[in-house]
């Protein structure tokens, strides 16, 4: 199975051009996203979650280790904040046109009813006048659009309420039962994660403390950090 993305022993640290290195953000760091799965990347603030995303992205650059894109990876991005990611003067049509310009009307209305939004109702609304789980379904469907076979989310679910939430959750559980595309999902919970992901990559203080399907690590977790994780998502 082809890799849409590899981190092969990857460490990272703030600051080290300015003299006093900081702490290692990332140690030591290996897993993959293979073709068609989801990988839930999932740790408490602070453990690399973002400085892996920024990697991936190639918005930072590897100290040790690499980072490999599949030559064919197309990637989608989705961000923690729709209401930042997004410009709020601008149009549903014109923010999911700007994901893949050619894209026709029929296009456009279709990715809008993947993420669970009637067309006809959104398509001349602005994303400021929307809730931030409506919005947060707009920056998915701009992903979309262009059919990647990458979608990288950091923490999609983080800035909106219990209701955005849930129906964001849903329709990456759509998106997961197509199975046309991979995922590299950042969650703070592992409960949400169980729901996604095929696999589980446990972040902890910038290491890896365990990986592997969601059955084993949710019924069998090896680490103590990841017995906490469990407990506190009372799974
Ligand atoms: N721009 C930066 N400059 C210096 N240190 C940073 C910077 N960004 C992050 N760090 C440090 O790197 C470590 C990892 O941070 P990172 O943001 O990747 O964690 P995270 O798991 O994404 O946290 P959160 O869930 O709060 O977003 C932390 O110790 C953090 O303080």
């Amino acid at each position: 199975m082809t890799n849409l993305i590899e981190f092969k022993n990857v460490s990272f640290r703030y600051g080290k051009s300015r003299g006093a290195a900081q702490q290692f953000a990332l140690k030591d760091v290996s897993f993959a996203v293979p073709e068609g799965k989801i990988v839930a990347l999932v740790g408490q603030s602070g453990s690399g979650k973002s400085t892996l995303v920024r990697l991936a992205l190639g918005m930072l650059h590897t100290e040790t280790g690499y980072v490999r894109a599949a030559e064919r990876a197309h990637t989608g991005l989705i961000f923690q904040n729709p209401l930042q990611s997004l410009n709020p003067r601008w149009s549903v049509e014109k923010i999911v046109r700007e994901g893949q310009p050619s894209a026709s009307d029929e296009e456009i209305a279709r990715v809008l009813e993947q993420v669970s939004l009637k067309p006809h109702d959104v398509l001349h609304k602005y994303a400021g006048d929307m809730s931030g789980g409506q919005a947060q379904r707009v920056a998915i469907a701009r992903a979309l659009i262009s059919q990647p076979d990458l979608l990288i989310a950091d923490e999609p679910l983080s800035a909106v309420d219990v209701l955005g939430k849930k129906q964001i959750i849903e329709v990456l559980e759509d998106i997961r039962s197509a199975r046309s595309l991979a995922m590299l999902i950042v969650l703070h919970d592992l409960g949400i994660a169980q729901r996604l992901a095929d696999e589980i990559v446990v972040l902890h203080e910038g290491q890896i403390v365990e990986q592997g399907s969601v059955r084993d690590i949710i019924s069998h977790p090896k680490h103590e950090y990841t017995k906490q994780l469990i407990e506190a998502a009372k799974l």
